[in-house]
Parts: structure tokens; C-alpha cells; sequence
């Protein structure tokens, strides 16, 4: 039984301030559907980092309605959000990756947690690990790695559990053109076969011509723009959630 809401976001209103500056977002409504590859675009400063924050629960808004999976987002009491945490993977723009552990470790920590015998785990890591190029770094520490190589540790992370929702904040910005396409290849994978939703930040025009599919968000200042008119009518992907990835 498929029992996943017909929407995976819905913001009604939102507006976001640090302290007591002004607005960084106002006025954001929109619907994320599930399945759906979305970009979002918009020059620096423009709030593309801050709108992610949101939707991964990093970060309350000051104003408006946030529901994710469902539920009320601004009335669900903190100890709950680590429940809805774990239904996202995310690739932060610093990485954030845990330095006393392997890119290994770093990548199996999701399954880890999620209580996965060590046996799928060597299995799926390794396979993960195969899939960005980093078979031959699986034991260094992430000191000892390039930026690009960090940058596919993350990313390797932040799908290996295969979330209901992937976030991901300028993650080809450290690897060059052909990575960056592969990298791209592995988000349209878990988007097709698995059903994952995907929001990619990105100021790189060009990537946004790689996925027919996705659409486009566009951040001025703060305020949403939909220059493809495809937000207003999302596309239901039913034929997605074939299998595994
Ligand atoms: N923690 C914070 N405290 C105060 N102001 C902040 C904070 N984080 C971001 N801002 C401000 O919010 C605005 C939007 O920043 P944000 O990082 O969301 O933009 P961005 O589009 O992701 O930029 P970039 O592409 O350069 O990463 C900027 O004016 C920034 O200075």
C-alpha cells in the first residue's frame, strides 16, 4: 500500500529573518512533490543555502507554515524532529563530515544508525564508494582528502539510506565538469528508481539542462520565482518507485 502524502512539502507564506535584520526569504509558497527533481537557483545571497536550512529542519521560519511528510512542521515539539530528520539525506555546501572517522565510516554512519547488519553495510559502502570514484581513499581520513573527494564522501553519505527527500546545497561545486555529471546521474537514479525527491542548490546554469525532467526554482533576494511555470503544475511521477537503486 502506497500511504505517502500527495505532497512532501508545503510552504505557505514563509518568511525567514536572522535576529532582527531584515527578511532573507518572504512570502515563500510552494509544494514539493514526491519524486519530483527540483533545482533551485539564484545568484549568491539570493537565500538558496537559508531555504535548504528549512527544509532540513535546521532552522525554524518567523513567519508562516511549514508541513513536511504530512505533519505541521512549526508546532512539532524539537524532540520529534530527529524522527523527520532521518527521512532526509544532506549534502551540506562544508561537507560536514565527521574527521576522526574514514571516508568509509563516514559513509556507512546512516546505515549504521539506521541498525544494518555489518555484512549489507561492507556490501553497500563499498558498492557506494565504487559509484564516485573512491574505492582506493575508502580508509583515508577526510584531512587527507581533496575537496572533490570530501564532496563525494558527503554525497555518498547522504544517499547510501536511500531518504524519502534528498537536500543538497552547491554539490558539484568541488569536482570537475565529468564528476559533476556523474554525480548528477547518481541523483536521477535514486529520483527514478527509488522515488527519492531531490532539491539541488546550484548556481551552474549548465547542470540544469542535464535533467529534462526537473524543475526549476528560482530565488531573487529572497523571493521565489517560477520561470518555467512547471511548479504550478507538478507532474505526479507514478511510474517511479520501480525498485531499488
Ligand atoms: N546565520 C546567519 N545570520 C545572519 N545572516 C545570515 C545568516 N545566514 C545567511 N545570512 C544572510 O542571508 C542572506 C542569504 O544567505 P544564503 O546563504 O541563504 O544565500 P545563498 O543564496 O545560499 O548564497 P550563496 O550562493 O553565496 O551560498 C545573505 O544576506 C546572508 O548574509
Amino acid at each position: 500500500m502506497n500511504d505517502r502524502p500527495s505532497e512532501i512539502v508545503k510552504f505557505d507564506n514563509v518568511g525567514l529573518r536572522y535576529g532582527t535584520d531584515p527578511e532573507v526569504l518572504s512570502d515563500l509558497s510552494f509544494t514539493l512533490y514526491p519524486g519530483s527533481f527540483y533545482f533551485l537557483t539564484g545568484a549568491s545571497g539570493a537565500g538558496k543555502t537559508s531555504l535548504l536550512k528549512l527544509l532540513y529542519l535546521a532552522q525554524r521560519p518567523s513567519r508562516g507554515a511549514i508541513r513536511m511528510f504530512g505533519k505541521d512542521m512549526i508546532t512539532l515539539p524539537r524532540e520529534r524532529l530527529p524522527d523527520f530528520r532521518r527521512r532526509l539525506g544532506v549534502v551540506f555546501q562544508n561537507f560536514r563530515l565527521v574527521q576522526h572517522l574514514s571516508a568509509f565510516d563516514n559513509v556507512a554512519l546512516p546505515l549504521r544508525l539506521a541498525g544494518t547488519s555489518e555484512t549489507k553495510v561492507i556490501k553497500a559502502v563499498s558498492d557506494m564508494l565504487e559509484w564516485v570514484g573512491l574505492s582506493h581513499r575508502a580508509q583515508a581520513i577526510p584531512a587527507t582528502m581533496s575537496g572533490g573527494e570530501q564532496q563525494r564522501v558527503a554525497i555518498a553519505r547522504a544517499v547510501i539510506a536511500r531518504p524519502q527527500m534528498l537536500i543538497a546545497d552547491e554539490p558539484t561545486g568541488n569536482v570537475d565538469p565529468d564528476m559533476a555529471l556523474k554525480l548528477l546521474r547518481l541523483f536521477e537514479a535514486l529520483n527514478n528508481r527509488v522515488g527519492t525527491t531531490v532539491v539541488v542548490a546550484t548556481h551552474d546554469v549548465h547542470l540544469l539542462k542535464k535533467v529534462p525532467d526537473s524543475l526549476i526554482m528560482r530565488l531573487n533576494k529572497g523571493r521565489l520565482s517560477d520561470p518555467t511555470g512547471a511548479l504550478k503544475f507538478p507532474p505526479r511521477p507514478e511510474n517511479k518507485q520501480k525498485g531499488g537503486l
